[in-house]
């Protein structure tokens, strides 16, 4: 794979940072949010940043480690675990090494252990849960070719953002559009909240046509529900 050029990356992350998970959901077309059991295990603040993939065979960890040396600091690596059940594949020592080396996230479709060690340090995992099981460490897998990650197609340059809601995974090819969109998504939603924060502070009889949104009416309409004043 060419490696994506980094100077291009910051500037998008950099935007990307100020915009949910959720709201990125909304205005991609496809479907780009992972599993909802997929969760940080350890939240502290949001993910964002560059992907990079890693595929491994169900309870085996020895490209995980692979890739904890090979990518850059900053980066995210994304496992496609295969939601497997029955043993960890990273634990303390695995995220401690990976966070000492500047990683800022992984992100796995199956389970992690050492949960109070995870809470302790800065590095961001996302996974489905926690099992004192450990993976075996002896391949095969793959690094920085094409994963599904919890039902997600993910690519080596793509961007993830992750927060308390999950995991969203934005193409590398459509960043500045869906950043667009979701600028402009987040402006009508804060706008939203301001009219709802006003709604709250005025005294004396209140309208509730006044904090609705301009559009539930004309769909309630269609639905044979008379327009409320
Ligand atoms: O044994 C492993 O590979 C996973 C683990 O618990 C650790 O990294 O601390
Ligand atoms: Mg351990």
């Amino acid at each position: 794979m060419t490696k994506p050029s980094l100077e291009q990356d910051s500037q998008l992350i950099e935007q990307m940072a100020n915009i949910s998970s959720s709201i990125f959901a909304d205005v991609m077309d496809m479907n780009n949010a992972m599993d909802y059991r997929l969760k940080p295990m350890n939240y502290k603040k949001p993910l964002v940043g560059r992907a990079r993939t890693v595929s491994l065979p169900k309870g085996d960890n020895l490209f995980l480690h692979h890739a904890i040396y090979e990518v850059e600091p900053g980066d995210i690596i994304v496992v496609d675990g295969q939601d497997h059940k029955d043993s960890a594949y990273l634990g303390e020592l695995m995220a401690g090494a990976a966070e000492a080396l500047g990683i800022q996230g992984i992100v796995i479709d199956g389970l992690v252990r050492d949960k109070k060690e995870l809470e302790q340090l800065d590095i961001q995992i996302y996974a489905k849960g926690f099992l004192s099981t450990g993976p075996k460490k002896e391949g095969p897998g793959s690094f920085d070719t094409d994963i599904t990650c919890a039902g997600v197609f993910v690519s080596s340059g793509d961007y993830i953002v992750g927060d308390e809601d999950g995991v969203v995974v934005i193409p590398r090819a459509l960043a500045s559009e869906t950043i667009k969109k979701a600028e402009q998504k987040l402006a009508y939603e804060q706008n939203r909240l301001d009219v709802i924060r006003q709604y709250k502070q005025q005294s004396g009889t209140k309208q509730k046509s006044a904090i609705a949104p301009n559009w539930l009416e004309d769909k309630l309409k269609k639905h044979g529900i008379p327009e409320r004043v």
